[in-house]
């Protein structure tokens, strides 16, 4: 004889599965079985209705598969984001000092690149601190990175005294670490091991498993002119960057700071107040690829109030759709993107505010809090934009709601070395597709006719 089980087809006890797997039962499913709790264990004579139990096991196993998933999902990566975030905190807070320094010293600190780019001991120093923490934390032999600085200048014999600044600057933030939860070297480093630290970044594992990726001071011009910059990690994992942590220690916490079009300092000493009493300023962002959400840490001081873990608020980006109220971001440097080209799309598009000229992936960091609805960037021919310059506020972005592509509507590529190999003209990012469909509809209007 066969006996049939009523049962809520998804919520299937496991004892019931239990059953099944142990007996010869056939047992049917009813979906809209009256009782409660959810299931009955009376025979039923009218079984016509009902579905076969094993569809309902197969969903159910299937939904428990889901929750696995989901719950392996959540597990994964999770260390190396609360490690990532603390590092950039200690990066960030160690960057307020020596910018501090720069701002109010002379310029001898700033040496320049073969590229006549700036490079400070913040950029060397940082590098340093984050190669340290990650393979502190996860052993040396298991961290790859990839990082924009290499020791060529700080090696030179006249470069002494910057060396040993860096020393210096490393050695004090490793100790401040401490104070995240950071495992860190039990003694202090030597010059010969902060160059290998800094040295150790030069991975290229771009496309197979896991790669950090670090720009230890992005925006360098800024950050010497005691303007915006930002430290950016992210972390690659196939040629995919899964994790985003964006440190931006000058960023106010209330958006209508962000007025760059005059100069942060400018605004600044026009309240008679020097950058270290500035209004609250400072956080770090992160996200992590396939969650749906981003995350904002306002940037802790070494004071009385200093506690960690810190609290996180998530941040989304702006809703607003309409060219016309929307406020476009771009480099302030006419040299990285051009102003005319945009200034031009802007125009085509219908765009009326004024644009938010910001040093810095601060710009990635004011689409994902929903500061600014566009950011655009367009290199002059020739120029190959760096990983590391996207990586962190890639994930961010579109984690926190936003679209992020090149000028043909093509996601950026992170697998094929430290340039975003075959990016289509530029780099566009918005707050949602309505906007980032129109942009990419005027580029392609006005490309031809651009000098560019
Ligand atoms: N010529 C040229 N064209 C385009 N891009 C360039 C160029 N030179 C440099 N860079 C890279 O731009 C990074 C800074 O970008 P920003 O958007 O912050 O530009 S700007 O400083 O606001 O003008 C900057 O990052 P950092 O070196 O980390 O500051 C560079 O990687
Ligand atoms: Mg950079
Ligand atoms: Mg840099
Ligand atoms: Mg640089």
């Amino acid at each position: 004889m066969t006996t049939f089980y009523a049962i809520h087809s998804t919520k299937l006890p496991q004892s019931l599965i239990h059953v099944r797997k142990n007996t010869n039962l056939s047992i049917y499913s009813k979906r809209n079985c009256p009782q409660n709790p959810t299931y009955q264990t009376t025979p039923l004579l009218h079984c016509s209705e009902a579905t076969i139990f094993s569809t309902a096991v197969k969903e159910e196993e299937n939904a428990n598969m889901k929750i696995q998933a989901t719950l392996k999902n959540t597990e994964k990566y999770s260390k190396e984001l609360e490690i990532a975030v603390r590092a950039v905190h200690v990066a960030c807070l160690i960057c307020k000092k020596v910018q501090e320094n720069l701002v109010v010293s002379s310029n001898e600190q700033v040496q320049s690149k073969d590229d006549n780019s700036p490079v400070t001991i913040a950029d060397w120093s940082v590098q340093a601190i984050i190669s340290c923490l990650l393979s502190e934390a996860f052993g040396s032999e298991h961290v790859d990175i990839v990082a924009e600085e290499d020791v060529q200048a700080l090696s030179m014999t006249g470069a002494s005294g910057i060396l040993e600044a860096v020393v210096r600057t490393v050695n004090e933030s490793l100790s401040e670490s401490l104070r995240f939860g950071l495992k860190c070297p039990l003694e202090d480093l030597g010059a010969k091991e902060v160059l290998a630290a800094i040295s150790k970044c030069n991975s290229t594992r771009y496309n197979q498993g896991r790669v950090w990726v670090l720009d230890p001071v992005d925006g360098t011009l800024g950050f010497v002119r005691g303007d915006q910059y930002a430290i950016a990690l992210a972390l690659i994992d196939d040629g995919e960057p899964v994790l985003g942590v964006l440190g931006c220690p000058n960023y106010p916490l209330k958006k209508e700071w962000l007025s760059y079009n005059h100069g942060y300092q400018r605004i600044l000493s026009k309240q008679g107040s020097p950058l270290s009493e500035s209004p609250d300023r400072g956080c770090v962002l992160y996200a992590k690829r396939g969650t749906g959400k981003a995350w904002m840490q306002p940037l802790l001081n070494y004071d009385k109030k200093f506690v960690w873990p810190n609290s996180a608020r998530q941040i989304q980006v702006s809703s607003i759709d309409n060219p016309a109220l929307a406020t476009m971001c771009e480099p302030v440097e006419k040299a990285n993107s051009s102003h005319s080209f945009t200034a031009g799309l802007a125009h085509s598009v219908g765009l009326r505010n004024q644009p938010l000229r910001v040093y810095s992936m601060v710009k990635y960091a004011a689409i994902a809090r929903g500061d600014a609805e566009i950011f655009m960037k367009f290199a002059r021919a020739g120029y190959k934009e760096k990983i590391w310059d996207h990586a962190a506020g890639v994930v961010i972005i579109e984690e926190a709601g936003g679209v992020v592509t090149d000028a043909g509507g093509n996601q950026l590529n992170f697998s094929r070395g430290i340039y975003l190999e075959g990016l289509d003209r530029g780099i566009i990012a918005c707050a949602g597709s309505k906007l980032h469909e129109k942009i990419i509809r005027a580029v392609d209007a006005s490309w031809n006719s651009s000098s560019l």
